[in-house]
């Protein structure tokens, strides 16, 4: 143990080896917090200051749960799996299923995660016969689930008008539906908890007095039920000595305020518990001294932050690699060159990681990754071909191609809704068994009003196969995505996740186009040949190579799923405006600082080397789009880069020179939305500002198109992002 310590700096020392008091570690990425705290645990319980019952550690992710445990196994004799280590949704799942009489559940709960969630609040509203249009579904959830967050039930709403009055009728009905059926939904194990304790005088006193150091990691990210859950647990009543919470976080990587996370939970905790230790770390132990300065660099242009500083005593290492791709297909190769040069070198893959601010940005890794055979894994999101919406638009592919596939049929018979009821749905599987046919070769065998309504989808996918027969297959998947109802149907989602959702449906005419380009196919590639062809591609990509745990495969994830890991080479892609920076975030200054967090942690990620790259033109959501450098890039000081391609001149991105020849996987054909690139935007260029009559001011994020032809991405924050034409709109720089 005192090893342990002695390979600590003088200031994690002290942080560890704290009398038994308050404590909050405030520091920087890489500076050892999380290391911190699980050695804290073992010297505690080495020193005898407490049992491993008594200690109860809350970390963001089951990843670093598990991490946290091993790293315990390997310095003290105990199980760590039976000690209270884990995250809060974890934990709160362990006490619910210890005390679920008390909790008013039977042992076997069920619990709905988010996808689960949304089902059942639209059978709910199903069964009420409420209108999806004035409540749409996901708009329910997210209020149910801030509320929930914000530890308020039904009851307790204050609703000041009708609009609101209803949806809280509506939340009543809904806890009311999930108790008959046992199931608990993410927030809901938090808040059951923090009721249960709350009114259960006798069990908060026993956890209050077992457990007597709470530990929390990423204490940035904790949002206000959690943290009243956690002073629920310190105790402190009736004159006894509360546990001992050491907390430990970092504002600068305070990535989730968008979901109600508040960063201020840190000053109310140092206020509230009058905390007498207050530490900060400020050696960065992780990464090489050029990524260092870099991430300071980028974060000191924020306003709200508490304020330090990191420095490194390991050399200025690796200059910062730049890449600056015509395409993002050339982004995509290159990086998987670079990947396998690395892996000829010996690093591990695993030891490797990609990162994007958008998941949308991994198909085209992922096909890439696959094509050259480098084994890859993609956390925390399914992988592209896998996730719901590209199923569903897959479906109506797999329909139009083979009418006889059930699976395919049974998924989008009724999704988008089209009022099939399940009675008719019974009755239709009754008669395939009876006449022994496919689901849709036996609606003709119906009669009534499920002949009716499933006829009128039979209906629908023959016009779908009439209507795509002779059209490319990039424009056919857009015209299936039209007039399927997919489009419409996540268009009126407008959360985070519709919005999303549309993209990825809109990424399949990328797939498509790339498909094409890629396929050799015969003149003139008209859609139906190659649907098959194209289908079989997507099925292969999404369930085999995808590399278990232990396989040494590289790491694939969103920014947001790599706090708190590390890695020796990370790869971050797509740094353009409006994709990092997010186009949505532009408009305010909050949300322009939360995605400079996000970029501080992604930066922070990297050990040894740390790879940017952007690509001038982008395929994506079915669009050709020409951004510019991304501020972010901007904001790392060039001596501490190294360019890999020519450095433009910055600004506007130069289009493709008319001399370039695409390489063999470019697109041979333009896509769908795709235009020529030269464009003339009338004096204007991307990120500037401008007026709208209507909509306001808003930034340029994205133009495509020329002459009277030329289109511009405009983002009016509030009013939206939206496409004006430029010899239509009339545009005001400001
Ligand atoms: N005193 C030390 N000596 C050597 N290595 C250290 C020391 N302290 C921390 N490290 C190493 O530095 C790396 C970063 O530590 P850790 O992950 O605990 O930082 P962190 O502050 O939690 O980072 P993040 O903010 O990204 O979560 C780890 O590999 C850790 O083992
Ligand atoms: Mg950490």
């Amino acid at each position: 143990m005192t090893d342990l310590i002695a390979t600590l700096n003088e200031e994690q020392a002290r942080a560890v080896t704290l009398p038994a008091q308050h404590a909050l570690i405030l520091a920087g990425a890489g500076s050892g917090k999380t290391r911190v705290l699980t050695t804290r645990i073992a010297w505690l319980i080495q020193t005898g200051q407490v049992t491993p019952q008594g200690v109860l550690a809350v970390t963001f992710t089951n990843k670093a749960a598990k991490e946290m445990q091993a790293r315990l196994a390997a310095m003290l004799p105990v199980n760590p799996k039976a000690m209270w280590i884990g995250t809060f949704h974890g934990l709160c799942n362990r006490l619910l299923r210890a005390h679920h009489r008390e909790a008013g559940l039977p042992q076997l709960f069920q619990i709905l995660d988010s996808a689960d969630q949304l089902a059942a609040i639209k059978r709910l509203l199903k069964t009420l016969n409420v209108d999806d249009e004035k409540f749409p579904p996901r708009e329910l959830q997210h209020f149910i689930n801030g509320q929930k967050e914000q530890g308020v039930r039904a009851a307790a709403v204050d609703a000041f008008d009708d609009f609101t009055r209803r949806r809280v009728a509506l939340y009543a009905e809904y806890e009311a539906q999930c108790q008959r059926e046992a199931v608990v939904d993410f927030p809901e194990l938090l808040l059951r908890t923090y009721e249960l304790l709350s009114r259960n005088e006798p069990l908060r006193h026993h956890y209050q007095r077992r457990f007597r150091h709470i530990l929390t990691d990423e204490f940035q990210d904790t949002n206000k039920l959690q943290y009243q859950w956690l002073k629920l647990l310190a105790g402190g009543e009736e004159g006894e000595a509360p546990a001992c919470l050491f907390c430990v976080g970092d504002d600068d990587q305070s990535i989730y305020r968008f979901r109600g996370a508040e960063v201020g939970n840190m000053l109310a905790f140092e206020r509230e518990f009058k905390v007498p230790n207050v530490i900060r770390l400020e050696q960065n132990y992780r990464s090489c001294g050029n990524i260092l300065d870099a991430a300071n660099a980028i974060i000191a242009n924020n306003t709200q932050r508490l304020g330090k500083e990191l420095w490194t005593d390991r050399g200025e290492g690796e200059p910062i690699r730049v890449y600056e791709a015509f395409t993002d297909g050339d982004e995509a190769r290159w990086l998987v060159d670079e990947v396998q040069a690395l892996v000829r070198d010996g690093m591990l893959r695993s030891d490797i990681a990609i990162l994007y601010r958008a998941n949308a940005l991994s198909r085209g890794l992922e096909h890439q990754l696959f094509s050259a055979g480098v084994s890859y894994r993609v956390y925390g999101g399914l992988r592209f071909f896998e996730r719901q919406e590209v199923k569903h638009a897959l479906a109506y592919l797999r329909l139009i191609a083979n009418p006889d596939d059930d699976t395919a049929f049974a998924r989008v018979v009724n999704f988008p809704t089209r009022g099939i009821g399940a009675r008719s749905l019974e009755a239709l599987q009754d008669a395939a068994r009876t006449y022994n046919s496919s689901l849709y070769a036996t609606v003709s065998h119906l009669s009534g009003k499920p002949r009716a309504s499933i006829g009128a989808f039979v209906q629908l996918i023959e016009t779908l196969r009439n209507a795509t027969a002779s059209l490319p297959l990039p424009e056919a998947v857009d015209h299936v995505l039209d007039q399927s109802g997919l489009r419409a149907h996540y268009e009126s989602q407008k959360e985070k996740d519709g919005r999303e959702r549309l993209e990825n449906l809109d990424e399949i005419i990328s797939a498509a186009t790339n498909f094409v380009a890629e396929s050799e196919a015969p003149e003139p590639d008209v859609a139906h040949p190659l649907l098959a062809d194209f289908l079989a591609h997507a099925s292969l990509e999404a369930g085999d190579h995808q590399a278990d745990a232990t396989d040494d495969a590289v790491q694939l994830m969103t920014v947001h799923a790599a706090k708190g890991l590390e890695f020796d080479a990370v790869f971050l892609c797509g740094l353009e405006e409006g994709l990092f920076p997010h186009e949505n975030s532009l408009m305010e200054t909050d949300g322009l600082e939360e995605e400079r967090r996000l970029m501080y942690v992604a930066v922070t990620r990297a050990r040894q080397r740390l790879y940017v790259s952007l690509a001038q033109s982008r395929m994506l959501h079915g669009q050709t789009r020409y951004n510019m450098r991304s501020r972010f890039l901007e904001e790392i000081p060039e001596a501490l880069t190294k360019w890999l391609t020519p450095r433009t001149s910055g600004g506007q991105m130069q289009a493709r020179p008319a001399y370039f020849t695409p390489s063999p996987a470019a697109p041979r054909r333009p896509a769908v939305a795709a235009r020529a690139p030269g464009r003339d935007l009338g004096g204007l260029r991307i990120g500037q500002n401008v007026r709208h009559a209507r909509f306001g001011v808003g930034v340029i994020v994205a133009a495509e198109g020329s002459g009277s032809d030329a289109r511009v991405h405009i983002n009016f924050g509030a009013q939206g992002v939206k496409w004006l034409l430029l010899s239509v709109a009339k545009l005001d720089p400001v």
